[in-house]
């Protein structure tokens, strides 16, 4: 295998926002060596190629392809003619830019002929004038191509064109979204002859290939295309050019386009490590979640710290130094955090009451943060006084830390006795721990949030959920890992209306939604919840007739449920799940009180519509 450290990474203007200038300069500052300048952003950008060669230059980044060049190959006369005359143009745009490779993209056209002998016969002609140019031109089967959409059909034409300025440009989004591969491409394709390589991801969806491609094309990593395993075949059979990015989003066209190269060069860090080619400082073993810390004032930890009484928590600790409180019920932690001029204080001005880390228990911290410097993921360290432990964290790309504690062996102390005075006494044996942190983010920020709990903690997506809110569509898919010790599920709405979109725009952005612990026994849990007066969101009759009617509970049963205001789920292997919610602390954030039996390993997801739907009759006055 080429060692592929050495193989230059690239992105394509088309994935990012702005005008042509901002875009170079956004992929020079997030590190790539290279850029596939698209025709679209020369001709709407006011300056000359000779322009941006130079800007290229400054910016020391190489013009890898110049793309694309459309329903050139097998037209009739006379737009054959014409066709040939338009590449002598393009090469003359090529050279003032810079530019030595051109992509052909099969042909679209309705009027293209079926003749692969014709499309040879037109691509050896342009390849020959390119050469006179000291030129090469690329030809990639386009997924929609007329009479081109698959690598093979391509390589055969490139094959007998048989010119050595032709080569075959392959797209991992072309090949893999018609579920195709690359078996057979080592061994028929000579390695000289693989001139470019495209790399994106997508998500599945069941749409036309086209709008798919256009609109819906991700960094690998951030959907669900086996883009490691296209890169390896290639690989294996020599290719040693760029590593490109071609990504058409809508979403990565309206951000910022520093925040989306950066994302960009991180999913070829990634691929990097996937192929074995070069590797990063090893993922964590993850074992769960330590705490969760809250950013808070005074007013609303006693508010909060009412709301955390009910549900069995006490305070358990108070910090050595700071204005933070240690509240723990069991295996559960929460961190009141208070401190003034600290990371929590900057949340809680920004956004009131809300989440402003949560911890991570990993085999090893700093090999961790290692890794999050190799995919240049912001490190934090906040100010500690003296015998304090200091506890490195991560930055989510909402800002939320996420710090890394070192799980407790025999051999370890526990982190809280270095920086808290814990209260004697003895935790309720309540709560086992975190069950899942559910997040919202806006739909802009969803694929860099999945990049980063992929590529930094190995979490891994789960099934995606449509979940309906009474005001609108949510989708969730949770990232796990840890065989289950971590479970955090992203929530995103393109509505404003419902919990996660109102969420999103009362948080700036994006946080956590809720929180659930793990409990062995809810029905014993809720009893003591009910007996302290825990404010539990009251769920409709007709959801527990519901309940009889899907599954066998007995009459007994499904009382308890009702009175306790418990959910009950089921899944396919025979888990069971039995889960309640907290009203909504100043509309923001609740918790969930969840059992998992059997192995039950989802959320509850068929429950959330009726959480929902009582959650908004409580915010417009309705409970
Ligand atoms: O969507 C397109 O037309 C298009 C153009 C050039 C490419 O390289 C590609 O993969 C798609
Ligand atoms: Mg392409």
């Amino acid at each position: 295998m080429p060692d592929l450290r050495r193989l230059p990474k690239s992105i394509a203007t088309v994935c990012l926002s702005g005008l042509l200038p901002d875009k170079l300069e956004a992929a020079a500052a997030a590190g790539f060596e290279g850029v596939e300048i698209f025709e679209n952003d020369l001709l709407t950008f006011d300056g000359t190629p000779a322009d941006i060669r130079q800007i290229c230059a400054d910016l020391d980044l190489a013009i890898t392809l110049f793309q694309p060049f459309r329903d050139f190959e097998a037209m009739p006369e006379p737009q054959r003619r014409r066709n040939l005359d338009r590449a002598e143009r393009k090469f003359d745009t090529m050279q003032a830019l810079g530019a030595e490779l051109i992509l052909v993209c099969s042909n679209t056209h309705a009027a293209a002929l079926p003749e692969p002998e014709r499309a040879a016969d037109d691509l050896r002609e342009m390849a020959e004038r390119a050469a006179q140019r000291s030129l090469r031109v690329c030809y990639e089967a386009l997924a929609w191509g007329r009479h081109v959409n698959r690598w093979r059909q391509a390589w055969d034409i490139v094959r007998h064109a048989d010119h050595p300025a032709l080569g075959l440009c392959l797209d991992s989004f072309h090949t893999l979204s018609l579920q195709d591969d690359l078996a057979g491409l080592a061994g028929a394709v000579p390695a000289e002859k693989l001139f470019f390589l495209q790399l994106a991801d997508a998500p599945n969806l069941a749409m036309d290939v086209l709008s798919w491609s256009r609109h819906h094309r991700l960094f690998p990593g951030q959907g669900e295309l086996p883009v490691a395993s296209f890169l390896r075949d290639l690989l294996a059979a020599g290719y040693a050019g760029p590593l490109s990015l071609e990504v058409f989003n809508d979403e990565f066209r309206t951000a910022a386009s520093r925040r989306i190269a950066r994302d960009g060069l991180r999913s070829l860090i990634w691929l990097e490590e996937q192929v074995g080619a070069a590797p990063l400082p090893a993922l964590p073993k993850l074992s769960g979640v330590e705490f969760m810390e809250f950013a808070v004032d005074h007013a609303a930890r006693d508010e909060l710290g009412d709301l955390l009484g009910r549900l069995g928590f006490r305070h358990a600790g108070t910090h050595r130094t700071k204005d933070v409180e240690l509240w723990r019920n069991g295996g559960a932690n929460l961190v009141l955090n208070a401190e003034p001029d600290s990371a929590a204080s900057e949340r809680f001005e920004q956004r009131g009451a809300s989440v402003c880390a949560m911890a991570l228990r990993v085999d090893d911290p700093d090999r961790l943060v290692a890794r999050a410097q190799a995919l240049s993921y912001p490190v934090w360290r906040e100010r500690i006084g003296a015998g304090e432990r200091r506890i490195p964290a991560v930055r989510a790309p909402d800002g939320t830390l996420v710090y890394l504690v070192e799980a407790a062996t025999a051999a370890t102390r526990p982190i809280w006795e270095d920086d808290f005075r814990v209260e004697p006494g003895v935790d309720a044996a309540g709560l086992l721990g975190v069950d899942h942190v559910a997040q919202a983010v806006a739909p802009g920020m969803i694929d860099g949030f999945v990049l980063f709990y992929r590529t930094l903690f190995g979490l891994e997506p789960d099934a995606l959920w449509e979940l309906a809110d009474p005001y609108g569509l949510v989708r969730s898919r949770a990232f796990v890992g840890g065989a289950g010790s971590v479970r955090l599920p992203l929530n995103v709405s393109q509505s404003g209306n419902t919990g996660t979109g109102r969420f999103v725009s009362a948080l700036a952005g994006a946080g956590v939604h809720h929180i659930a612990f793990t409990t062995a026994d809810a029905e014993v849990e809720m009893e003591r919840a009910a007996a302290r007066g825990a404010p539990m969101l009251d769920i409709p009759e007709n959801y527990y007739e519901d309940l009889a009617a899907r599954f066998d509970l007995d009459d007994g049963e499904l009382t308890v449920l009702a009175r306790l205001h418990l959910l009950y789920d089921r899944d396919p292997e025979g888990g069971s799940f039995r889960h309640a919610y907290t009203h909504a602390f100043h509309d923001r954030f609740f918790f969930e009180i969840a059992e998992r039996r059997d192995g039950y390993r989802q959320y509850g997801a068929a429950n959330a519509a009726v959480r929902m739907a009582a959650q908004g009759r409580r915010r417009t006055g309705g409970d």
